[in-house]
């Protein structure tokens, strides 16, 4: 088993250093698993303004539902998406029984299955680094446990069709996107997508937008601006964004994803790495909120979390 970690390990490293991005395959998690928590949240979608009212987003949390407009990573566009984060397990923080019969049958299990995969992972990528696996795991130890101690969020995201451009009243002209370009805060992102398509991503050194195909029943993963900062930079994190795609027929579809944004615990000190990596590569070129010092950054992983909320919540 250890020899499988390592090995995963390697690769793992290879393309987040390369690409800030890996792709997942057999990872276990059944697509059934998926679709089920993609129906329940355009159920949930679905209820009256008022019912989903008793959801929304808690600042304090993170959890709870996100109207389309409330997060903004674009100032420029209108961005089309319903997000539920989930931040805690408890059934009494989700749509209640009547109003969305399994949603938290189905969207538990999930959270315990990508909370499951995140810990193989971080083990992982501790081997790469040259830290000891234990202890890095150990930073993560609140995940998903409901407690407040950790801020990882599994967020179930439903982009609906675009209004068709003639349909649109003149004196709404305004631009729209899925989800403008950022990169994600904490330590990795996992990301399972449906076959719709618009992710792209900007890989290490490029300027240039990139689409991400389609590889059925496979897991990406991002890196994020903590494994940036606590690497410099040796593993930099993935910029991306969702576009409105470009036909008529893929516009007037929804697309829907789940990601699973893993942080480390909220008080945690990561073990410093070996001085073994060589020298670390320019930082791309694209650097979002440079004016957040990597010494900051680091220091302080839950202050940077709320300053990037403060930045895209209204
Ligand atoms: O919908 C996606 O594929 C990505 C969503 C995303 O980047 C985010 O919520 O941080
Ligand atoms: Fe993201």
């Amino acid at each position: 088993m250890k020899s499988v970690v390592r090995r995963i390990g390697q690769q793992l490293f290879t393309a987040l250093s390369a690409k800030g991005l890996a792709v997942l395959v057999n990872h276990g998690i059944a697509d059934e698993k998926l679709k089920s928590v993609y129906a329940d949240l355009d159920n949930f979608c679905a209820l009256p303004e008022g019912c989903q009212a008793q959801y929304l987003r808690d600042p304090m949390s993170n959890h709870g539902y996100v109207r389309p407009g409330m997060e903004q990573f674009d100032s420029t566009k209108k961005e089309l998406r319903h997000s539920f984060n989930i931040t805690t397990l408890s059934a009494a923080t989700m749509p209640a029984q009547e109003e969305v019969p399994e949603f938290a049958k189905h969207a538990v299990p999930l959270a315990h299955d990508l909370t499951n995969l995140s810990r193989v992972l971080l083990q992982a990528l501790a081997y790469a680094l040259g830290v000891p696996p234990a202890a890095f795991l150990a930073c993560h130890s609140g995940m998903m446990q409901s407690d407040g101690r950790n801020p990882s969020t599994m967020r179930l995201l439903y982009y609906p069709p675009v209004p068709p451009d003639d349909e649109r009243p003149r004196a709404d002209d305004v631009a729209y996107t899925r989800c403008g370009a950022h990169a994600d805060y904490g330590t990795f992102t996992l990301l399972a997508q449906d076959s719709e398509g618009g992710l792209e991503v900007k890989l290490n050194g490029s300027d240039k937008w990139q689409a991400v195909g389609h590889l059925p029943g496979a897991i990406l993963v991002q890196s994020g601006e903590l494994l940036a900062a606590w690497t410099t930079n040796l593993l930099p994190a993935l910029v991306h964004r969702v576009v409105v795609p470009a036909g008529a027929y893929t516009r007037a579809r929804g697309r829907h994803c789940v990601a699973f944004f893993c942080h480390p615990d909220a008080d945690a000190a990561l073990p410093a790495l070996p001085l073994r990596a060589p020298a670390a590569p320019a930082p791309p070129p694209y650097t979002p909120h440079a004016h957040l010092t990597l010494h900051h950054r680091l220091l302080n992983a839950a202050h940077h979390l709320q300053k990037r909320f403060r930045e895209t919540y209204a």
